[in-house]
């Protein structure tokens, strides 16, 4: 994997410094389905020279390349969400990545659990016109497949923003390119890991 670039002025970048202050912890996506986790969570990666990893795509290799409808379909939600737990807790053992979550794997207390001690996690938080007019493209998201997806994503959401609050940074997914996204999430990982330090010599 590429390290990041170190710019002109021999300055580390903010992304060599994020690299470097992390660790050993990974970078955790989490939200609703359609909030750009893959997407921004991908790039996110190449900026800073660390491995992308999806759990979505990691328990479709794990059921021989079975989808995640398919995955529903066959065993059931709660199969799925065993094993996405599992996947999870595998892939936060491999060392620093940008892992990409699956929209409902943070409901799970043991993996927010898990992910509090071996990440930093982002919510890419998006509102449900995004969410439908981005999940409209691709037929792939089996909890949508109602009479009602809108009021469906509607309800999800409003049952899932308090826990994705728990995360520990915030970054408003909207339409804008994806790159602003990303400068996005390294500015506030940045402020998050290496905060400035408190004026000196404040003096009465
Ligand atoms: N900031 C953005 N602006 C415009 N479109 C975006 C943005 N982020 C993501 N998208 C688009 O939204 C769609 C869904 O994105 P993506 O698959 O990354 O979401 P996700 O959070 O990984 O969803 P899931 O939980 O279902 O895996 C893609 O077509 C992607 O190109
Ligand atoms: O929001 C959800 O519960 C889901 C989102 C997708 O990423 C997949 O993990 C699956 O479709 C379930
Ligand atoms: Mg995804």
């Amino acid at each position: 994997m590429p390290e990041p670039a170190i710019p002109a002025s021999g300055r580390p970048s903010q992304e060599a410094e994020i690299s470097a202050a992390l660790g050993k912890r990974s970078i955790v996506l989490v939200g609703m389905m359609g909030a750009g986790k893959t997407t921004i969570g991908r790039r996110l990666s190449g900026r800073l020279g660390l491995r992308f990893l999806d759990a979505d795509g990691e328990i479709e290799l794990a059921h021989a390349g079975m989808t995640i409808p398919e995955i529903f379909a066959v065993h059931g939600e709660p199969y799925f969400r065993d094993g996405e737990s599992r996947v999870i807790a595998r892939l936060l053992e491999g060392g620093p990545a940008v892992l990409a979550t699956g929209g409902g794997a943070f409901m799970r207390e043991e993996t927010r659990s898990r992910i509090r001690d071996k990440a930093v996690s982002i919510w890419l938080k998006a509102d449900v016109d995004i969410i439908m007019k981005r999940v409209k493209r691709r037929a792939d998201r089996p909890l949508l497949q109602t009479e009602d997806p809108e009021a469906t994503a509607g309800r999800l959401l409003r049952e899932r923003e308090p826990v994705y609050q728990c995360a520990d940074l915030t970054i408003w997914s909207r339409d804008v390119p994806h790159e602003k996204i990303v400068d996005e999430c390294i500015d506030a990982l940045h402020t998050f890991l290496l905060p400035p330090s408190p004026t000196l010599g404040a003096t009465r």
